[in-house]
């Protein structure tokens, strides 16, 4: 696998650090998460591949054990607010001093300076940070976040992850590896890049909700159908757009023009009504095919039997019977293999990944006695 060979602590956070460790985990990477003393539970629903050691860092015991294995680690990711790191004795200063090829990757909400760097946040404040927030949601309706998305998942972990590789492609040259400050509001702005560079095309001049892309245009909406779905459209270009009244079985002389944008409601009314016609299953028979851009709104139990992502096998399921989609993109030589059983009990690799860092045994058992380190016996399932 790509990635094979670097290994990687990821210090426990909520849910972008979680999946920019599983991105490189699936890509394979070894990650080792370290998890927080007397935590019974795990919020790490995205922790396949990845081992658990349990750690005290408020301890200077614990903040070493740190130190100890990111001199033997090619990356650190830490999810926590501006300073943490440093109150710690682990901000990147201490940790490079002793291993100065470390690719030391910060994920925050609002980045390492600026006055907001220290407030806490979640997707949503990061997002509306962005200028993002402003332009999503129907007419007349409060900006609406996208789940959690744009600033956790796209402008938070991806981008982290994005900025690992590129460290990590950039320290062959020069041996050195360098601290990633990834602000998720940045993240996600960049991620939108396409907003502001599309402002002189005229897409967003009207208010929200009234633009072709954000729900405005006729032609690029959802519908419910018959049966209490839903299909999504998205027949822009003039020569879709033909495809898309042709199934629905319109006449165009009878209808307004597709750019006419004071008859877009009318022309909502006309497909909403046909839509609501006929089932899902009967519009995508319709539409399979064609050009029409005309897909059904796949709910997340019924995407993996779909017939085109059976075909790519897109999704995969994992010893527990969950689907989960799979590692994207598809590398030709080197895919990801993300590990199939599951992720690990907290604290399951303790002992072991010590004693691959050079601990003794009488150590391991001096650390767990003093509460520092947690060893969970369960047998090992990697
Ligand atoms: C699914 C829910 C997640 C929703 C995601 C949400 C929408 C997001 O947007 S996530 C993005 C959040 N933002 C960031 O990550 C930006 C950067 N981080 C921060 O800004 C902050 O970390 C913070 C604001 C997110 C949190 O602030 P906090 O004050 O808590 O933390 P920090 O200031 O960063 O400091 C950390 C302190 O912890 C100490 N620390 C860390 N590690 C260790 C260690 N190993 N040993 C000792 N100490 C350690 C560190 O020193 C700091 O100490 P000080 O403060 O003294 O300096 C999920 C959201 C909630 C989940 C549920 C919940 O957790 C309860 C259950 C838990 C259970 O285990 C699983 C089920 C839960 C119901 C769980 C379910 C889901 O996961 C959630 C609902």
């Amino acid at each position: 696998m790509a990635l094979a060979g670097i290994r990687v602590i990821e210090l426990a956070g909520l849910a972008p650090a979680p999946f920019c460790g599983m991105i490189l985990s699936d890509f394979g990477a070894k990650v080792i998460r370290v998890d927080r003393t007397k935590a019974s539970m795990t919020a790490d629903v995205q922790s396949r591949g990845k081992q658990s050691v349990v750690l005290d860092l408020k301890k200077p015991e614990g903040a070493a054990v740190l130190k100890r294995l990111c001199v033997e680690s090619d990356v650190l990711i830490e999810p926590f607010r501006n300073g943490v790191m440093e109150k710690l004795g682990l901000g990147p200063n201490e940790i490079l001093k002793d291993n100065p090829r470390l690719i030391y990757a910060r994920l925050t909400g609002f980045g390492q300076s600026g006055s907001y760097a220290k407030a806490a946040g979640h997707d949503i404040n990061y997002v509306a940070m962005s200028g993002l927030l402003s332009m999503l949601g129907r007419h007349n309706e409060n900006p609406y976040a996208p789940l959690n998305l744009l600033a956790d998942f796209a402008g938070g972990g991806l981008i982290c992850a994005m900025g690992i590789v590129l460290a990590l492609l950039e320290r062959v040259k020069s041996g050195q590896g360098q601290v990633i400050d990834t602000s998720m509001v940045e993240g996600a702005a960049y991620v939108g890049s396409f907003l502001w560079k599309s402002q002189n095309l005229g897409l967003w001049n009207r208010s929200r909700g009234e633009n072709m892309l954000d729900s405005g245009a006729p032609f690029y909406e959802t519908y419910k159908t018959a049966d209490g779905k839903y299909m999504a459209v998205g027949a822009i270009e003039p020569q879709f757009y033909e495809e898309l009244i042709k199934g629905l079985d319109l006449d165009s002389s009878q209808l307004p023009l597709q750019m006419s944008f004071s008859d877009w409601p009318e022309l909502k009314r006309i497909f909403t009504e046909t839509f609501a016609s006929k089932t899902q299953a009967e519009w995508s028979k319709i539409f399979d095919g064609t050009d029409a851009c005309v897909t059904p709104v796949l709910s997340l139990d019924e995407v993996s039997s779909h017939p085109h992502n059976r075909e790519r096998g897109s999704f995969i399921v994992d010893a527990q019977g969950e689907i989960s989609p799979r590692p994207a993109p598809l590398l030709s030589r080197t895919p990801a293999m993300p590990c199939l059983s599951g992720g690990p009990l907290i604290g399951e690799h303790t002992d072991l990944v010590l004693a691959e860092h050079g601990y003794s045994k009488d150590e391991i058992a001096k650390l767990q006695s003093s509460g520092i380190i947690e060893c969970n016996k369960t047998k090992s399932r990697l």
